[in-house]
C-alpha cells in the first residue's frame, strides 16, 4: 500500500540556477548593460508614479579600479525589505503586482522588466554585483548595500545614516577574469548606445577622466519638430543611412496606437533577396530588443527597414526577440497596410517615386502582387517586363498590342524575339519568375486585352512564304536539307523573313525537345527499355529548322544546290543547324557540341580543299 506522503518542495542548486540564467538564456555576453539600464530606467518609472518631478538621470561610470563599472540611477531605491524579496530572490520581480502574479498592464505599460531574472544577466561577465541602494518611498530608511556572489550567495548590511544623499540606486560590477573585455570603457559606450539610444531617461556614460558622452538623442527623430516635410525627409534619410548605412528611396511614417508604436518604415534603395532579409530595430520602451526582427514585417516586405519603438508588444525572457503572438500578429498586418497604402499613395500622386522604386523593387511587387487583387490592380500596368519592344510596362505593351504573346521560358523567349518582332508580333518574356502568371492576370485589370501563350506556329504562320518558283528551284537542296535534319528529328521549312543577316532559325517548343530526348534514350536502351520508350513516343510536332530565303547564303545553297558536292551541301545544313542552335541560347548537350565539333571542321576541310584547288589551278609559281 501507498501512502501520500507530506508536500515537499523543491531543491534548487543555486549554483546550477545563476549558470543557467546568466549563461544559456543570452545570445551574448553584452546584454548585461541593456539589463542594468532597463531596471534603472524601470526605477525611475516607478519613482515618477510618486513624484512627477523627481530627476531623471542614468549614470555609467568606467574604468574602475578593478576594471569595473557602476551604474547609478535617480529611481525609486529599495528598503532593506525590497532587496531580500526583490535582488535576493530569483524570479521575483517589484514589477508585478502585489499577489506576485504578473500585472502584464501595469508591465507593459510602464516598464520594460517583468521576470524578476534580468539581473542574473550580470554575471556572464562579473564576479560580484553590489548593489548600494536608497528608497524614495520610505526616505527616512537607512541606505541598504547588497553584495550578490556568482556561487549564489549574497550578504547585506544597512550604511550609516548619510552615507548616500539621494534616492536612488548604483550597482557595481566587479569583472570576471574572462567578461573584463565587456566592461572596457570602448565597449562600454557602444553598448550603451546600441542598445539605449531611444531610452526617454538622459543616459550617460562618465569615463575615470570625468569626460561624459551623451548615449541617448530624444526624442526620436520621428517624433521631433521640423521646420518643413522635407527638412523631416532629410533628418530621417539621414537617421536611415546612420542606422542601415544606406540613404533610402522613400520612408513610411508608422503609428500604431494599439501597441503604442511609432518609427518609420526605410524603403531599401538597391534590390534585396527576399530571403536575405533586413534586420528591423525594435526599441520596447526605448530600450533595444532586437536589431534582427524579421517577424515585425510581412515577408512580402522585404524591401522595407524599420525601426521602431513599442509599448505594447511583448518580449520573450531573453528579451532578444518578440514574443510570437495574436498582437504581434495583427502589428504585422499593420505594417503590411501601411506599406500597402504608401504603394497606392505613389501610384495616385508620385508617378516618378513610383517608377524608382518599381526599378529597384519589381520582383517584391511582382511577388506580392500574385496574392493581393488590390495591388495587382494598383501596380500591374506600371511593372516593366522584357517584351519585343524592349524593357516596358504592360500598359504601354498592350497599348500597340491587342493581342500579348506570352512565352513560357527565357529561352523561348530569345529564339523567337527577333523574329517575331520583325513579323510585327508582340512577346512578352513570361520565362522569369512570376512573369508569364502575372501577364496572364492583365485581362482583369485592363478588359480589352487578350493574352496567349506563344507557341512556335504562331511564329511559323507569321512568316512569308516563299514564291512557288524559287520553292521549285530549291528543291534539290531542301531535299538534301531534309535528309540530314531527319537524322535530327526536325522538320525544314523555307520562308522569308526578317532580320535578313539570320540565316536559319530553329524553332521548337518543350514537347518537340523531350519527343528528341525519348528517340535519344531509346536509342541507347536495351530491348526491353527501347520498347518502352518507344510505346511513349507521341505525335507531338518536330522541332523546325526554318531556312530564311531572304539570306543571301541561303539563297546561294538553294540556287547551286545541282552542282554543289552533297557532301558540302549537307555539312552546310548541320553547320545552319548548329548556328541556329546556338542562337535559341539553349543548353548544348553531347550530341550538340559534336554537331558543331563535326560541321566547322567539314567546312573547314572544305575550304582548305577549295584553297588548295585554287592555287593548283592557278598561275605557276604562285606557290
Ligand atoms: N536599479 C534598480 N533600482 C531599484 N530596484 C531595482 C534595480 N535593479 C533591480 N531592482 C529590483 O530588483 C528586482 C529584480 O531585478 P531583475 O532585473 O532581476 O528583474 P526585473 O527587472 O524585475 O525583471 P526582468 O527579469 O524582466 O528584467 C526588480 O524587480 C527590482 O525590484
Amino acid at each position: 500500500m501507498t501512502t501520500s506522503q507530506p508536500g515537499h518542495t523543491f531543491q534548487v542548486d543555486l549554483r546550477g540556477l545563476v549558470d543557467l540564467l546568466s549563461h544559456h538564456l543570452y545570445s551574448s555576453p553584452r546584454v548585461y548593460l541593456r539589463e542594468l539600464m532597463q531596471n534603472a530606467v524601470d526605477a525611475i518609472t516607478a519613482r515618477r508614479v510618486l513624484d512627477g518631478s523627481a530627476p531623471a538621470r542614468i549614470t555609467i561610470r568606467t574604468g574602475l579600479s578593478g576594471g569595473g563599472i557602476s551604474v547609478e540611477d535617480s529611481g525609486v531605491g529599495l528598503t532593506e525589505s525590497d532587496v531580500h524579496s526583490f535582488l535576493a530572490t530569483i524570479g521575483r520581480s517589484s514589477k508585478r503586482n502585489a499577489n506576485g502574479d504578473l500585472d502584464l498592464t501595469a508591465a507593459r505599460g510602464d516598464f520594460i522588466g517583468q521576470f524578476g531574472i534580468g539581473l542574473l544577466a550580470c554575471f556572464v561577465v562579473a564576479d560580484e554585483i553590489t548593489v548600494v541602494t536608497r528608497s524614495a518611498k520610505e526616505p527616512g530608511a537607512p541606505a541598504v548595500e547588497w553584495r550578490g556572489r556568482s556561487d549564489g550567495t549574497y550578504s547585506i548590511r544597512t550604511l550609516p545614516a548619510g552615507a548616500v544623499a539621494q534616492p536612488g540606486t548604483t550597482v557595481t560590477l566587479t569583472p570576471r577574469a574572462d567578461g573584463s573585455e565587456w566592461l572596457e570603457p570602448r565597449s562600454v559606450l557602444q553598448l550603451a548606445r546600441h542598445f539605449g539610444s531611444l531610452l526617454r531617461y538622459q543616459v550617460q556614460v562618465v569615463d575615470r577622466h570625468g569626460d561624459v558622452n551623451q548615449v541617448n538623442d530624444t526624442p526620436p527623430v520621428w517624433e521631433r519638430t521640423y521646420r518643413s516635410p522635407l527638412a523631416r525627409r532629410e533628418a530621417l534619410a539621414a537617421y536611415g543611412k546612420a542606422v542601415f548605412d544606406f540613404v533610402p528611396l522613400d520612408t513610411i511614417d508608422l503609428d500604431i496606437p494599439l501597441v503604442g508604436l511609432k518609427g518609420v518604415a526605410f524603403v531599401l534603395p538597391t534590390p534585396a533577396h527576399p530571403t536575405r532579409r533586413s534586420g528591423n530595430r525594435v526599441h520596447l520602451k526605448g530600450m533595444l530588443l532586437s536589431d534582427q526582427a524579421t517577424e515585425l514585417v510581412p515577408d512580402w516586405a522585404f524591401f522595407v527597414a524599420c525601426v521602431v519603438d513599442t509599448t505594447g508588444l511583448r518580449p520573450t525572457a531573453s528579451r532578444e526577440a518578440l514574443y510570437e503572438d495574436e498582437t504581434l500578429a495583427a502589428v504585422r498586418d499593420a505594417i503590411g497596410e501601411r506599406v500597402r497604402q504608401w504603394l497606392t499613395g505613389l501610384a495616385a500622386q508620385d508617378l516618378a517615386t513610383l517608377r524608382q522604386f518599381l526599378d529597384v523593387h519589381h520582383l517584391a511587387v511582382k511577388a506580392l502582387a500574385r496574392h493581393d487583387d488590390q495591388l495587382l490592380a494598383l501596380l500591374l500596368p506600371w511593372l516593366p517586363f522584357e517584351t519585343t519592344d524592349g524593357r516596358v510596362s504592360l500598359d504601354e505593351f498592350a497599348r500597340t498590342h491587342p493581342v500579348v504573346l506570352v512565352t513560357q521560358t527565357v529561352e523561348e523567349f530569345r529564339q523567337v524575339a527577333p523574329i517575331a518582332a520583325a513579323a510585327g508580333l508582340g512577346v512578352v518574356n513570361g520565362g522569369y519568375v512570376y512573369d508569364r502568371e502575372l501577364v496572364h492576370q492583365l485581362p482583369q485589370v485592363r478588359p480589352g486585352v487578350s493574352v496567349a501563350d506563344l507557341d512556335p506556329e504562331t511564329v511559323t504562320a507569321h512568316l512569308d512564304g516563299v514564291d512557288p518558283a524559287a520553292e521549285l528551284a530549291a528543291a534539290p537542296f531542301l531535299a538534301r536539307a531534309r535528309a540530314v535534319a531527319d537524322r535530327l528529328e526536325t522538320d525544314v521549312a523555307l520562308r522569308a523573313f526578317q532580320p535578313v543577316g539570320v540565316p536559319a532559325m530553329l524553332v521548337d517548343n518543350r514537347e518537340a525537345r523531350h519527343e528528341r530526348r525519348r528517340a535519344e534514350l531509346s536509342a541507347g536502351a536495351d530491348d526491353l527499355w527501347a520498347g518502352i520508350l518507344g510505346s511513349l513516343s507521341s505525335s507531338e510536332p518536330r522541332a523546325q529548322l526554318i531556312l530564311n530565303y531572304l539570306n543571301p547564303l541561303i539563297r546561294e545553297l538553294s540556287e547551286l544546290a545541282a552542282t554543289v558536292d552533297p557532301q558540302l551541301s549537307e555539312t552546310a545544313v548541320e553547320a545552319l543547324y548548329g548556328q541556329a542552335l546556338l542562337l535559341s541560347r539553349r543548353p548544348l548537350r553531347p550530341s550538340d557540341h559534336a554537331l558543331l565539333n563535326r560541321s566547322f571542321l567539314g567546312l573547314l576541310e572544305f575550304a582548305t580543299q577549295a584553297a588548295d584547288a585554287g592555287t593548283r589551278g592557278g598561275p605557276e609559281g604562285t606557290r
